[in-house]
């Protein structure tokens, strides 16, 4: 398998490389040359297939003889045997046809686990066969950072460095991410929003002349294509639980950084029937502004309830203009261009191509507390507020009732105990047992200034290996 940049002027490159380098030298994301199909009777024999087994027949194809099957196997094998739950995605139904797949039960209790855990195991597997080492730079807006810190932190070949804006995270997130021990884990709060986090991590990527050119820069956000790659694999999973593929599914997909709906959009494409995908946003919708009126335009960020999707540029979606643009790296390198300096539109036919393809809803707090409140009346069933987003775009865009419709459960409610608050409710969720000390555990990280120079500089200071 071949994979192409999204601005089409970088090499294209094979799985093992996607792997290290993160975003491609043109400032484009990697996406595979062509993507495998699967027809329904592969598919429907994939039926009783354990979580990891699945995975290996969905992913495969991606890695091809990158790495050798026995050993991915095993991967995929001591990845998903540390989830809690023996579905590993257990679906939960709230109605006739409506259901929610739990995607946090894994390690860090977010739907981040289900790539993060694998990427770490792929990193570290690669990097020892080369015998080389790498500096991991990430931005998370919460849940990225911890589930990275999880999947990495035995890792003996990297240093990890995430940023978080700083007091803009929820307590809980931000000392899943503070309290791991390990002299190669290092937290930054960065006085910003995490736009600013993301877009240091990609000028970094731009420019590496402040690695001293002695050690590779390796990511573990979504720009990275192996985080797509492992998070296509829950669709098919949930869809074979309900009587796919003799049946269509629809989706609704909480979005931020628009790489968990792509990857739904990727497994559709790959041939899982999915009849309808839902873009569910917080009030930072650029994406629904998008998908309804064919303009866009960031706004100034938010704050709201649901943090981890409080982002306005939303990487992934570069993934799909590249495809909406018949693959022409150069118009997609114009577009966004120009997105930079102000709104912008695409032509109508792209655009109404799109409209096909993806609903959309905006869900402002107010919303989103009435959706916990609701759901936790009617079923005794906790949202976290980013599913709950979720559940209330699924509800407002459905189109056909007869057809399953299921949200991604993207957050333990346990990971927001201030919404749940919010929203009025006096259950408090409460945090698994391998948790249970997390307030008691002591935080290490360190704030800084708003400023590229200052997290490279900091980042110099701290790596072993560079
Ligand atoms: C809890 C939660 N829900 C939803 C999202 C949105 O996912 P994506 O960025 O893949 O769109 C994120 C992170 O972005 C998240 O942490
Ligand atoms: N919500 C994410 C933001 C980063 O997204 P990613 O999928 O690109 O890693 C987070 O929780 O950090």
């Amino acid at each position: 398998m071949r994979y192409i940049s999204t601005r089409g002027e970088a090499p294209a490159l094979g799985f093992e490389d996607v792997l290290l380098t993160g975003l491609a030298t043109d400032g484009g994301l990697y996406v595979p040359e062509s993507l495998p199909h699967f027809s329904l009777e592969e598919i429907r024999s994939w039926r009783g297939l354990s979580y990891s087994e699945l995975a290996f027949k969905v992913m495969y194809p991606f890695v091809d003889d990158a790495i050798p099957e026995v050993d991915f196997r095993q991967m995929l094998e001591e990845t998903y045997d540390v989830f809690a739950h023996k579905a590993i995605a257990p679906l939960v139904q709230l109605d006739v046809n409506e259901w929610v797949l739990e995607l946090f039960r894994g390690p860090t209790l977010a739907f981040k686990d289900f790539a993060l855990q694998l990427l770490g195991r792929l990193l570290d597997y690669v990097l020892e066969k080369r015998g080389e080492h790498a500096v991991i730079m990430g931005a998370t807006s919460g849940d990225t950072g911890s589930a990275a810190i999880e999947g990495c932190r035995r890792c003996e070949h990297v240093d990890i460095f995430i940023l978080h804006p700083h007091e803009r995270v929820s307590e809980v997130q931000r000392r899943q991410m503070t309290t791991v021990p390990g002299d190669n884990i290092h937290n930054i709060a960065v006085k910003g929003n995490f736009d600013d986090c993301q877009r240091m991590v990609k000028a970094s990527f731009g420019d590496q002349s402040f690695m001293g050119g002695k050690v590779r820069l390796a990511a573990v956000n979504s720009i990275n294509w192996a985080r797509i790659m492992a998070q296509i694999v829950y669709y098919f999973q949930a869809s074979l639980s309900l009587g796919g593929p003799d049946r269509s599914m629809a989706f609704s997909v909480p979005t931020g950084n628009f790489g968990d709906i792509f990857a739904g959009y990727l497994a559709k494409k790959m041939g899982l029937p999915i009849s309808q995908l839902v873009i569910a946003t917080n009030r930072n919708d650029i994406l629904h502004r998008f998908m309804s009126g064919n303009r866009y335009e960031q706004h100034q960020l938010e704050h709201t309830l649901s943090p981890s999707m409080d982002i306005m540029v939303s990487s992934n979606f570069e993934r799909l203009l590249f495809d909406m643009h018949g693959r022409d790296g150069a118009a997609v390198k114009l577009l966004l261009e120009n997105a930079a300096k102000g709104p912008v539109s695409i032509e109508d036919y792209r655009w109404r191509h799109a409209r096909k393809l993806f609903d959309s809803e905006s869900v402002d707090d107010k919303t989103t507390c009435e959706t916990i409140r609701q759901v936790y009346d009617d079923n005794e069933y906790l949202l976290d507020p980013h599913t709950a987003i979720g559940v209330r775009a699924a509800r407002t865009c459905r189109r056909d009732s007869s057809v399953p419709m299921i949200t991604l459960g993207t957050a333990h409610p346990a990971k927001f105990p201030d919404a749940i608050a919010a929203a009025g409710l006096s259950v408090r969720p409460e945090l698994p047992p391998h948790m249970a000390d997390l307030f008691e555990r002591e935080e290490r990280y360190t704030v800084l200034e708003n400023n590229l120079t200052a997290v490279q500089d900091f980042m110099a200071k701290h790596w072993k290996y560079a």
